[in-house]
């Protein structure tokens, strides 16, 4: 391990930007699929990787919502957070903002309750594990009905306050945020915080209408953003918070190598960039191999990484003394390395 290398592993960072079903390794997919007793297209877990090439957003998810089909059991979702968890620790994160979609499951008749109370039991194990705190974002997909959303939202009812925000993913274009305003100010008025994905594939009108209409309070991505100074300006001036993800930005061909990725740019014009992983099992990496390529790719000094860190904290939703403290860890951390 270079000293680089262990500086980032080492770097107290929280992630926000994890779809918990993009956590999903074929190692486990296989052992999910033995213990249910489900059939899935692949032989061996290399036969797995190799159909991790995708050209798009749309491929990408073609393969992530058939692998989620192993998921039966509240054990199974259980087992899926706490591997995601171990792995993070591993990675230096202190504190992580997982993203599930119910709907993902709901639709193929897995319960509600199975799919949150397997990931609210691995939380709390990883807290007195590990020490790594969490909280839980519900995801709508954007593919599916405002209709459909709404009664999600209704079925989440009993856990409100174990869920600390909504998010919007799913295939980006031709969804565009204005379709979920109403569900968005509902949750809103449930006191929950608004995150969503906009300008990964979309155009930065997604991202205004996010602004605008749905009044998040961070970004998913955003990379598109940066073709509308105007907007860049905006988001820099707020304070914004973009959830960006390099390997996965590269592996569906948002950017067409590292080498070109826009995080330093981003960091240059003043937006409140972070570093996250998306989906690492079929992206190619965790947290810490997504800062390893960009600080490779883009030259990155410690004190760009050691920014990015402080960027996840003061853009999670975490409340304001827990991030004083982590602030002020990664100053203790940065003095002493
Ligand atoms: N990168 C991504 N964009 C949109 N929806 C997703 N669901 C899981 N990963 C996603
Ligand atoms: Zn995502």
């Amino acid at each position: 391990m270079t000293d680089l290398d262990s500086f980032i592993a080492r770097l107290p960072k929280a992630e926000l930007h994890l779809h918990i079903e993009g956590s999903l390794e074929p190692e486990l997919m296989f052992a999910l699929a033995e213990r249910n007793g489900i059939a899935i297209p692949y032989a061996s877990v290399d036969e797995v990787r190799a159909a991790y090439a995708f050209s798009n957003l749309q491929d990408f998810l073609d393969i992530y919502y058939a692998g989620a089909g192993v998921l039966q059991t509240e054990a199974d979702f259980h087992d899926l957070a706490m591997a995601y968890f171990d792995r993070a620790a591993a990675d230096g994160v202190v504190h992580a903002e997982i993203m599930f979609d119910p709907q993902t499951h709901t639709d193929r008749g897995i319960a509600f309750a199975t799919v949150i109370e397997g990931l609210l039991s691995a939380m709390v194990e990883a807290e007195a594990k590990h020490g790594l705190t969490s909280a839980l974002i519900m995801s709508f997909l954007r593919h599916l009905s405002e209709e459909a959303a709404f009664e999600t939202l209704a079925m989440a009812e009993p856990w409100l306050d174990r869920i600390t925000a909504v998010g919007l993913d799913s295939s980006e274009v031709g969804h565009p945020p204005s379709k979920f305003a109403r569900v968005f100010a509902a949750a809103r008025e449930k006191g929950l915080k608004l995150t969503a994905h906009a300008g990964e594939e979309g155009p930065p009108e997604y991202v205004h209408e996010a602004l605008d209409l749905l009044q998040v309070d961070r970004i998913d991505h955003g990379n598109r953003a940066l073709e509308d100074g105007a907007l860049v300006r905006r988001l820099a001036g707020d304070g914004m918070t973009l959830t960006v993800c390099p390997l996965s930005n590269l592996k569906l061909c948002v950017v067409g190598d590292l080498a070109g990725h826009p995080i330093d740019r981003m960091l240059a014009e003043g937006l409140k960039a972070t570093v996250n992983s998306d989906d690492p099992a079929y992206f190619g990496g965790y947290v810490a191999d997504n800062y390893r390529a960009v600080a490779q790719a883009r030259g990155l000094s410690r004190d760009d990484l050691a920014q990015l860190a402080r960027n996840s904290f003061t853009g999670s939703f975490l409340p304001p003394d827990a991030v004083a403290r982590h602030l002020a860890a990664i100053d203790t951390f940065v003095s002493h390395s």
